[in-house]
């Protein structure tokens, strides 16, 4: 029998959506009903557990996953001998420290001799350490921003998106400690014929994080602006130019990032474009 690679994903939670929906769009196929812990997928050697997200870099460590998603947070927390393969542009959020509202906040020296709530210890003692800080840190497994308002903490560490939880616990967010996203992580001695499962999945991954980057557009322009549109839309190699029907036409196809797309869209109106189509790509190979 080939291998197959095992690949560990969150069971539940804010990871688990995005990371099955990758892995159906590097084309693995398989079905996760909600009690299913393990499954096959169909038209790849692969095996997908379905785990605590905490757990997912011990299991890769330990050899019972090849390889994972996990938020880069819990990766670094985690101290594991693991490797970090790529960044997975998803479950973008922060690790940041935050103190009662009504607190006042003079720099890092306020945290001082007070007690920090948090369920990532290790990352906030190296953070305390380089600040030269003193501080007692309170493990506690979730619901950090309660720890406050119960007289449990002076301050907390925990995930910080758009600030609504801080916001409604009575918090302020005083310090970013780190910023994170989800990442594939890896067993640091994968056999060889996993490691080329491994290389195949990460050449799907960055072909579908690419193609989500860009952009693929398509404009009339007056053949004297041309050469002026290539110079702002260089694209994957020159921009497709072809012929319209109309005498001294044509149409322009290229390729435009994502970031950089409203600022060349009004450069091309400038030179004349007209008829500007943007139209997504489902998978970009470089
Ligand atoms: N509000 C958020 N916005 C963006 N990303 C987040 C947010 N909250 C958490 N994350 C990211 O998702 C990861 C998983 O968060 P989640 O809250 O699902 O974890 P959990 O409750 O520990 O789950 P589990 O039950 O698997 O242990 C976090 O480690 C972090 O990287
Ligand atoms: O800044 P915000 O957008 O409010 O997001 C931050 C919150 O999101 C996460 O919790 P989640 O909602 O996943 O709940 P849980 O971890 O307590 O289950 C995290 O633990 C924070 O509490
Ligand atoms: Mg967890």
């Amino acid at each position: 029998m080939s291998k197959k690679i095992r690949i560990a994903v969150q069971k539940s939670g804010r990871l688990q959506e995005q990371s099955v929906r990758l892995l159906k769009e590097c084309g693995l196929s398989f079905s996760n009903g909600p009690n299913r812990l393990k499954t096959e997928t169909y038209n790849f050697p692969a095996e997908i557990l379905f785990l605590r997200d905490d757990d997912i870099p011990q299991y890769v460590e330990d050899n019972v996953a090849d390889i994972g998603i996990v938020g880069e947070n819990v990766f670094i927390e985690k101290q594991k001998d693991i490797a970090l393969i790529e960044r997975l542009d998803f479950s973008k959020c922060r690790l940041s420290i935050a103190i009662p509202r009504e607190k006042d906040y003079e720099g890092t020296a306020s945290l001082n001799g007070k007690k920090i709530a948090t369920s990532y210890p290790n990352i906030v003692q190296q953070f305390l350490t380089e600040k030269n800080i003193t501080a007692e840190i309170h493990e506690i497994s979730g619901s950090v921003e309660i720890a406050p308002g119960i007289g449990l903490a002076d301050a907390i560490c925990d995930i910080v998106s758009t600030g609504s939880t801080l916001l409604s616990n009575g918090l302020k967010e005083v310090e970013t400690v780190m910023k994170s996203e989800a990442v594939l992580i890896a067993n640091n001695n994968l056999d060889a014929e996993t490691q080329v499962l491994l290389e195949k999945l990460i050449f799907r991954i960055k072909a579908v994080n690419t193609a989500k980057n860009n952009k693929y557009l398509l404009l009339n322009t007056p053949n004297e602006s041309i050469e002026a549109i290539t110079k702002v839309l260089p694209g994957m190699k020159s921009p497709t130019v072809t012929p319209l029907q109309q005498e001294g036409w044509s149409s322009l196809h290229s390729v435009v990032n994502e970031n950089e797309f409203w600022e060349i869209i009004d450069q091309l109106k400038a030179l004349g474009a007209q008829g500007i189509l943007v139209i997504p790509i489902e998978k970009m190979i470089i």
